[in-house]
């Protein structure tokens, strides 16, 4: 068997290896086996990768812009040449399709070349003061010292995200990826050295989160703290970061809404259903969570959904035939396994699916067919709790006025797709819906130059686009008086 890599923290330009003398294991969810191992960080090394990033802050603040960006750009050249070692990594580490890792680090990339275009679009305000010979002043400044925390659903690509427009807007970053996934982060810092950063602008840990992740929320070093995760560790990174009122972006669960109305076209929506729901194991936060189909169309609908579900072919995730890999881990699975039983409890029952695959080549990994709940009620546990995973309850509805109260009965309100040829339904699931991103006629996939904002308990402050750029910078405003 080959040697398994260890990885090492990267601090201040530097691969150091933890004090601790502890290591994190790295599993391939499609086999269990171990791929590689990471450091089990320490708070003082929290400390340092903190302190390093604010002093390397102090020249790279003041840059210009443009000149930030040429070396992004350079970052951004490094992650296309190493696409096809990085895109492995993330199928070894994540369990995702090849095919869809391939896309990971082109969105990667994509993310960081989007920031750098805003460069030169840092702008502030000249604003003429009630009072004679005098200017006010908006300056847009960086904030300073930015921690970013990940999930594994896409932890490269949900780096790149944070990464870029932090480091062009003049902060430095320290950032922890999930201990679930952290090796393609990780080769960030090799290339960032060969991009030219200069060191302490982009520090990588790893760590759990409830050690190494509350260090680094909790240090007044820490100017902004942005997370991609779970509501419940989003909630308890607000409170962390409450003691220095550290300024915290949040893009956290969802339990997003798909509705059939009955002019949809009926193809189109089964197809989006779909991948909307089974793509990358249904592990993307703004995922057909549960399917609301008007009752004139349910059955010819369901017809060919269940069919096209059943054929989606599970298994090895290099296979370009593959339609959809394992879940990331061992208890991801088990909630899989756990809702289903929950969900037959309480009334539904199973279209297909529910349960591990057969056949030898899944007696190892975290295997779950692609399952669909149907004769579901509102009331049901499935219909509230996020799965995260590739099981769809599906649900019949009669008006607009019923299907929109049940969208809206959610904690949740980050996405919601929606299948219809009538604008005034369209112009009214826009007024009604309270979702901070909604598809009209196609699935979910959002667009850098959009805005990922989740309202409710799906998260705060949003990112992507101008306004997720804006959150990375910090106003300063001057009176300015002259003499008559
Ligand atoms: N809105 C969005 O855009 C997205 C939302 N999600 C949501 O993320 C969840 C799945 O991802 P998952 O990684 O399990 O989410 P978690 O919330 O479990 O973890 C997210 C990150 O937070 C870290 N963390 C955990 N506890 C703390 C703490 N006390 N302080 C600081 N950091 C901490 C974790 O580190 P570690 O794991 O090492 O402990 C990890 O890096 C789902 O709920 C999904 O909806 C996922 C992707 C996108
Ligand atoms: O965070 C998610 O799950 C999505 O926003 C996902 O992350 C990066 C990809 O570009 C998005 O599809």
């Amino acid at each position: 068997m080959s040697e398994i890599k260890e990885y090492q923290l990267f601090i201040d330009g530097k691969w150091i290896t933890s004090t601790s003398g502890e290591t994190i294991d790295v599993v391939n969810p499609a086999t269990e086996e171990l791929v590689a191992r990471v450091q089990n960080g320490t708070t003082e090394e929290a400390q340092m990768a903190l302190e390093a990033a604010e002093l390397a802050q102090k020249s790279w603040k003041k840059l210009p812009a443009r000149e930030r960006a040429e070396m992004l750009y350079k970052l951004v050249d490094e992650i296309k040449a190493n696409a096809d070692e990085l895109a492995e990594l993330l199928v070894k580490e994540q369990g995702k399709l090849l095919k869809v890792a391939k896309m990971e680090v082109a969105v990667t990339a994509s993310f960081i070349e989007y920031a750098c275009e805003g460069a030169r679009r840092i702008e502030g305000d000249i604003i003429p003061s009630d009072n004679p010979n005098e200017q006010i002043w908006i300056q847009k400044i960086p904030r300073g010292v930015v921690v970013a925390i990940t999930a594994w659903n896409f932890p490269l690509a949900l780096a790149g995200r944070k990464i870029g427009p932090a480091l062009v807007a003049g902060n430095t970053v320290v950032i922890k990826p999930t201990s679930e996934t952290p090796l393609a982060t990780l080769e960030l810092g090799n290339l960032a050295k060969k991009a030219g950063l200069p060191d302490g602008v982009l520090n990588i840990l790893t760590g759990p989160g409830r050690a190494m992740g509350n260090a680094l929320v909790e240090s007044p070093i820490t100017k902004m703290v942005t997370m991609t995760g779970s509501t419940p560790v989003g909630q308890r990174i607000a409170r962390n970061a409450a003691q220095n009122l550290t300024h915290v972006q949040l893009e956290l669960g969802g339990k997003a809404p798909f509705i059939v109305f009955e002019d949809a076209d009926i193809e189109a929506a089964v197809d989006a259903a779909l991948h909307s729901r089974f793509d990358n194991c249904g592990q993307v936060c703004t995922c057909n969570e549960r399917m609301y189909v008007h009752e004139g169309i349910y059955d010819s609908f369901m017809e060919k959904f269940i069919a096209k579900t059943k054929a989606l072919k599970v298994g090895d995730p290099m296979l370009d035939e593959t339609d959809m890999g394992p879940k990331v881990n061992a208890s991801e699975l088990k909630h899989m396994e756990h809702l289903v039983e929950v969900s037959l409890k309480e009334g539904a029952t199973l279209a297909t699916g529910g349960k591990r695959p057969e056949g030898s080549q899944f007696d190892k990994g975290y295997w779950f067919e692609p399952t669909v709940l149907i004769n579901v009620t509102q009331d049901m546990t499935i219909v509230h709790e996020e799965s995260f995973g590739p099981i769809l309850p599906v649900l019949k509805f009669k008006t607009f006025d019923e299907v929109v109260g049940y969208a809206n009965d959610c904690e949740y309100g980050l996405a919601a797709m929606v299948f219809t040829n009538d604008m005034n339904t369209i112009m009214k699931c826009n007024d009604e819906l309270e979702y901070g991103e909604i598809y009209v006629n196609r699935g979910h996939g959002e667009q850098h130059q959009g805005f990922h904002n989740g309202y409710k308990l799906s998260g705060s402050g949003g990112e992507d686009g101008k306004y997720g750029f804006e959150q990375y910078l910090e106003k300063k405003t001057f009176y300015i008086r002259h003499k008559a």
